[in-house]
């Protein structure tokens, strides 16, 4: 956009998006691709019984965008206050000196390993399905598209090792991550409707290692390939990326088009902070992909630990 151009509106630019494909009460997205049919094929991938554990831990200190924060604290009141109960010995609550400590947890949603919830983006005013917010939002989250709205998620998984196929360690900020890349990292597999496609550029490397850099922007899939993966009719996408898609963005004047698009759009669920070097170091490349969330009523994302059992 120059400055002179001005932006299309926002049913011009949604133009044709809504109802989605899947019916306009949908709230499953993509996600409806994922079939009994499809989960029989990806479990009978299973052949050696390993499990590879795809999230990085949280913490009060780890990378995200601006605004979006994490916080705990333990709590360990119950040891003092038991050993003042009616019935208490010594050392704690009743003849077994039972104790406990529990930790207070403030937070966003959107830290660590996540998944987000098709709530999340918008174009203007616009979620998946073209609903409003001004008539989902709730004091407690949306009244539609929560996370909670989700199917937890057994499926095909492709980790693409995008930093293979370009001979590097890790891509930079801004690198985008194109449809050529994607076909030469499946080599000779296909993608299915329904299937989990997952990226490795090598960007997770930096997570804990080097948290600003990491923060400060990342490659990724392009428009293009969002477009692509739409079309082959993928359930869900993620990244080893603090979001999905390059940064800074292919065209500076649409900022995080790539997840707003295949949410918004298209329904694909996005995951996001995916800890694949390890993974993809081992050689992985098509597994079956476990993904639960947990069901938090409205909210814009979960926590997730992604498993992938080969
Ligand atoms: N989901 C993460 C990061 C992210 O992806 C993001 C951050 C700011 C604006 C748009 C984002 N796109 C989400 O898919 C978050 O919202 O913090």
């Amino acid at each position: 956009m120059t400055q002179t151009d001005s932006p299309p509106s926002v049913l011009e630019r949604t133009a044709g998006w809504f109802p989605s494909r899947w019916g306009p009460d949908d709230e499953a997205g993509a996600l409806n691709e994922i079939t009994p049919a499809s989960v029989l094929a990806a479990v009978s991938l299973v052949r050696t019984g390993r499990v590879l554990d795809l999230a990085h831990v949280l913490h009060a200190d780890v990378p995200a965008f601006p605004g979006r924060t994490y916080r705990s604290y333990l709590t360990t009141n119950a040891h003092h206050v038991n050993r003042r109960r009616p019935d208490a010995g010594p050392d704690g609550w009743g003849r077994n000196a039972v104790n406990w400590v529990v930790e207070q947890i403030t937070a966003t949603q959107q830290m660590g390993t996540h998944l987000d919830a098709l709530n999340h983006l918008q174009v203007g005013d616009r979620t998946y399905n073209g609903h409003r917010l001004a008539d989902i939002a709730e004091e407690h989250g949306t009244n539609r598209l929560g996370v909670d709205t989700l199917p937890q998620v057994v499926t095909r998984g492709l980790l693409l090792d995008v930093a293979a196929v370009r001979g590097v360690t890790c891509l930079e900020p801004g690198d985008v991550v194109t449809v050529a890349d994607t076909e030469a990292a499946l080599g000779g597999l296909s993608v299915r409707p329904g299937d989990a496609v997952l990226f490795h550029t090598g960007w997770g490397r930096l997570w804990g290692a080097d948290d600003d850099r990491y923060a400060g922007g990342e490659p990724g899939p392009g428009l293009a390939l969002a477009a692509w993966l739409a079309d082959h009719r993928v359930a869900l996408t993620g990244c080893d990326t603090w979001s999905y898609g390059p940064v800074p963005a292919e065209d500076p004047a649409e900022p995080f088009v790539v997840p707003q698009t295949l949410n918004v759009r298209h329904g694909v669920v996005v995951l996001e902070n995916l800890r694949l070097a390890e993974a993809a170091d081992a050689g992985l490349r098509e597994f079956l992909l476990v993904v639960s969330h947990a069901k938090l009523r409205g909210a814009t994302g979960a926590w997730i630990t992604p498993l992938a059992i080969t």
